[in-house]
């Protein structure tokens, strides 16, 4: 996609353009350990990839996860006016507070597994524009929520899962998918918090709208944000790339935090290296967004929840990986014989 770093989006894709590296010497680090641990070669699969995963994006040998955080980013949406989503807008505001009081599936998950939960709120009294109508954001207000945003990070986590809340979220993540990989509302919409097949057919309408309404400005990814937006997406994709450039490994949650993803991806592929995308969604874009990105899901669990709850119990997975690493006996210590070759 051609790039227009327009005024107030220079610093940012110019954050997503220089990127570090990942450390390949922490991660042999790691493979000579796991090498050594009593079990067969490879036979812990994707657990022993995400103990390397950890230790490539902290640029540590011997990685941690003694701060991990599960970021919600909360923002309110215009096109809900247009009667897009089976509930009511008022319903953001009211679930942040049930993930602060310990009510919400994400608050019990992080409770149980002891992880840091943070809420972000984003202006939830000031819906962003009707994208049917207007801009949902303009860019200096998009850019300040990236750099927002980018602040989700300064309790140093060193592991950050990215979730949202946001009544009417599934449509804005449908029309930014559209924009960035093509074809019409229908191709992208699912039924959200549940909507019938009604509900869906006027669900897709109202992306077409916006991608007609919209069409002339849609020329880079930035632009498309701004555009189409949410805010709870443009603070999603400043903690992406703050947490790239600070060494904090990421796990993205489901349809609506991989759009951010998907915008960071459209600047520079390598953007999202740091990330792993916790499982596919049973919003059925989402397959579709991950496969545009040549990215593989690390659950299939048929959730469609949001909050963060699919990167939390990837999360879990990760740390479950990292405990058998660091405790596993090797063989010599457990006087198990090794293979012979
Ligand atoms: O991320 C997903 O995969 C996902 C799929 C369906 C629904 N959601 C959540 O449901 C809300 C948006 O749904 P809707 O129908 O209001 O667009 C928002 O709070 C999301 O966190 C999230
Ligand atoms: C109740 C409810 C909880 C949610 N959590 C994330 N999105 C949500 C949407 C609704 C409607």
């Amino acid at each position: 996609m051609p790039q227009a770093p327009r005024a107030p989006f220079g610093e940012i894709v110019q954050l997503l353009s220089v990127l570090p590296a990942g450390d390949e010497a922490a991660v042999e680090f790691v493979r000579a350990r796991d090498a050594r641990l009593t079990k067969p070669r490879g036979s812990l699969g994707a657990l022993e990839g995400l103990v390397e995963f950890l230790a490539r994006w902290q640029g540590n040998g011997e990685p941690t996860l003694d701060n991990p955080m599960v970021a919600i980013f909360a923002g309110n949406h215009g096109v809900t006016d247009q009667g897009v989503s089976a509930y009511p807008r008022d319903v953001t505001a009211q679930m942040v507070k049930n993930f602060t009081v310990g009510g919400a599936a994400i608050s019990q998950i992080c409770a149980l597994h002891e992880l840091n939960l943070r809420v972000f709120e984003l202006a939830l009294e000031l819906p962003t524009g009707d994208i049917t109508l207007e801009p949902a954001l303009d860019d200096r207000m998009c850019a300040a929520t990236i750099a927002y945003g980018m602040e989700a990070i300064a309790g140093r986590p060193d592991l950050l899962c990215i979730g949202e809340m946001g009544i009417g979220n599934t449509t804005i993540a449908a029309a930014i998918n559209a924009a960035l990989y093509g074809g019409s509302g229908a191709d992208w919409v699912g039924p959200g918090t549940g909507l019938d097949d009604a509900g869906l057919a006027h669900k897709a309408a109202m992306v077409d709208r916006a991608l007609a309404l919209h069409r002339d400005h849609l020329v880079d990814p930035m632009a498309i944000l701004a555009r189409l937006g949410g805010r709870e997406i443009a603070a999603m994709l400043g903690a992406l790339i703050a947490a790239r450039h600070q060494n904090i490994p990421v796990i993205v949650d489901g349809y609506v935090a991989t759009a951010a993803a998907s915008l960071a991806h459209a600047v520079n592929p390598d953007a999202i290296a740091h990330c792993i995308f916790a499982h596919v969604s049973g919003e059925p874009g989402h397959r579709r967004a991950l496969d545009a990105m040549e990215v593989r899901p690390l659950l299939d669990l048929g959730m469609r929840l949001g909050e963060g709850s699919g990167a939390a119990l990837a999360a879990v997975l990760a740390k479950t990986a990292l405990h058998l690493h660091n405790r596993m006996a090797t063989f010599e210590e457990a006087a198990v014989s090794d293979r012979e070759s």
